[in-house]
């Protein structure tokens, strides 16, 4: 058996393109999209990110507004840069790249988010309304990784309802939120979030039909570890020096030999990546949307 790739290229390109439409009738309504960054500090890795986040804005008519802070950026320069883009007429959402550097409080700046303009889903009101699943909630962002792995296994009709996910690893970003998104009436799988102090690892990733790696460390999951026909998501990410070109080269969390036993696996770089920032594009598009309607 060869896996089926879940494609997060193809899968955000077709995103791309329906948002497209929704685009051009905000425009005609009289408001404009706007995403802004808040960027602190120099990590390579995020730089790439918010670069990467201001190229689909462009692709796509979404207008994006960008505030990078040096790493010697105190709190008070974060929080005066969060009550700016919290009153910018031009910003519809945005979002603070994380992590924060040292030193700063990244629980603390995110409370700081107008939570209509939080574009992904982090403010604690809007994670909020994912756990209590208040009426409404289909209509408050979601956070984008969580999101984009639901939407790829749904665009790839794999089936999710009654099924078993394991989630390896629970950071802010994806492993909790997921587990909560999973759950949720309408997707209603049933979710074991794993993590650094889980006993058996491998036992616990043999009984799922569908497993999200999201720690970081290369090549953790193994083939013995995957039932025959699973759907593997590959989340986690690591810079690794690659000994036949010299140079660096990204790693993720799946060893490459599991695609002879799963039904589908995405790859990575390819898969969860575009699908993130896919659906920080549909955040932005929906919190406008909301602006419109509020007016
Ligand atoms: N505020 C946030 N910070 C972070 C988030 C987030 O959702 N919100 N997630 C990650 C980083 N991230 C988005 O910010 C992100 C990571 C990876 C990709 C991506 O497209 N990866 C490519 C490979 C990219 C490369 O070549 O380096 C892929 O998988 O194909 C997009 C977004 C942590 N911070």
């Amino acid at each position: 058996m060869t896996a089926i790739t879940l494609d997060g290229v193809a899968t955000a390109s077709a995103i791309k393109g329906e948002l497209a439409d929704r685009i051009a009738a905000l425009r005609s309504d009289g408001v404009v999209p706007g995403l802004g960054t808040l960027l602190v500090g120099d990590d390579p890795g995020s730089r790439s990110y918010v670069a990467g986040k201001h190229r689909d804005c462009a692709e796509v008519g979404i207008e994006s507004i960008r505030v990078d802070l040096p790493s010697s950026a105190t709190t008070a320069d974060v929080k005066r840069a969060i009550a700016d883009l919290n009153s910018a007429r031009e910003v519809t959402g945005y979002i603070i790249q994380l992590p924060l550097p040292a030193g700063h409080n990244e629980n603390a700046m995110l409370e700081l988010i107008d939570p209509a303009k939080d574009a992904d889903g982090l403010h604690p009101t809007n994670l909020g309304r994912l756990v209590l699943g208040v009426d409404g909630a289909m209509d408050s962002p979601l956070p984008c990784t969580p999101a984009g792995i639901v939407e790829i296994l749904r665009r790839y009709d794999v089936p999710m309802q009654g099924r078993h996910v394991v989630v390896v690893g629970r950071g802010l970003t994806v492993g909790r939120p997921l587990g909560l998104l999973f759950t949720r009436k309408g997707i209603d799988a049933t979710v074991t979030l794993t993590h650094s102090r889980t006993v058996d690892l491998a036992a616990e990733v043999r009984r799922a039909d569908i497993v999200v790696a999201a720690v970081g460390v290369p090549h953790l999951i193994k083939p013995d570890w995957i039932k025959p026909g699973a759907a593997v998501l590959d989340v986690g990410i690591t810079r690794v020096h690659d000994e036949e070109t010299g140079k660096g080269k990204l790693t993720g969390d799946i060893d490459p030999a599991v695609a002879a036993v799963a039904g589908h696996l995405s790859p990575n770089p390819g898969g969860v990546g575009p699908m993130t920032r896919a659906m920080l594009l549909s955040n932005v598009v929906q919190a406008a949307e909301r602006r419109l309607r509020s007016h």
